[in-house]
């Protein structure tokens, strides 16, 4: 059985931020890997502003290398932009591994406007990433209303594919201040770096090694 952290996002671009906080939910919640699920279009974001998906996928490959973080596709072949319709996929898909959904503080403070969000609650176990400026946010949210019955203490992180679902951990790294709208900011055009000479599209492939549904996940 392989035990991994599904982290979810838009990488608009990857950014070290990204890739600490994985390192740490490795040690904290005894992961073998992490994936990072290149978003097609967070249903809540604006297409505006959002890099192509080639480009994002590639800068979360070059984030990622070297370290026990997967870069995958998954959820633009499988069509998927609601995380509800992803999580109830992919045991099918991956019979053997066990996932727990990652998000940082931010994305809990917002959770209650994702589609079916108490079903993704007990769909799988969530870790949440404590983050400059929105831990208050987080912890006075309408979801976090809901699934404060469900926090489990940090001893137990480990334990997680045994919880009760729903169940969340929070995770208290030293917290990391990067993010991708920084980024952007200081240089809006940095998807360039990441497309080849000919402007043609990178192509999609580092998809986490598939399981029967190979017709499907075959880059
Ligand atoms: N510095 C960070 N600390 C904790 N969590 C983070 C950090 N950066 C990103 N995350 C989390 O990683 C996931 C993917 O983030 P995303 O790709 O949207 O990056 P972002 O920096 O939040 O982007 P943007 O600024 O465009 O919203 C989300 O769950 C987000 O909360
Ligand atoms: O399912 C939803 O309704 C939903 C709404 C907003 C965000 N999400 C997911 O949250 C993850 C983080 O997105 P982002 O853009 O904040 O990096 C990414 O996997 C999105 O698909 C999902």
């Amino acid at each position: 059985m392989k035990r991994v952290g599904l982290l979810g996002g838009s990488f608009n671009p990857a950014h070290r931020g990204h890739r600490k906080l994985s390192l740490h939910a490795i040690r904290a919640l005894g992961l073998d890997e992490v994936w990072w699920l290149v978003s097609p279009g967070n249903p809540l974001k604006p297409e505006a502003g959002m890099a192509p998906f080639s480009a994002r996928l590639a800068s979360a490959r070059k984030m990622a290398c070297h370290a026990p973080i997967r870069v995958s596709d998954v959820e633009a072949r499988l069509r998927t932009r609601y995380t509800a319709d992803t999580l109830a996929k992919l045991p099918r898909l991956y019979p053997k591994h066990r996932f727990i959904w990652l998000m940082g503080a931010d994305n809990l403070a917002q959770f209650h406007q994702w589609r079916n969000w108490r079903r993704i609650a007990r769909q799988v176990p969530i870790a949440i990433i404590a983050r400059p400026g929105y831990d208050a946010r987080a912890h006075a949210s309408p979801a976090m209303s809901w699934l404060r019955r469900a926090v489990r203490p940090a001893g137990q992180a480990k334990k997680w594919t045994s919880w009760r679902l729903p169940g969340l951990v929070l995770l208290r790294f030293r917290p990391d201040p990067t993010s991708a709208t920084r980024i952007r900011a200081a240089d809006p055009a940095w998807h360039r770096h990441f497309s080849n000479v000919r402007g043609i599209p990178i192509s999609t492939q580092s998809v986490p090694s598939p399981q029967p549904r190979t017709d499907l996940l075959q880059p």
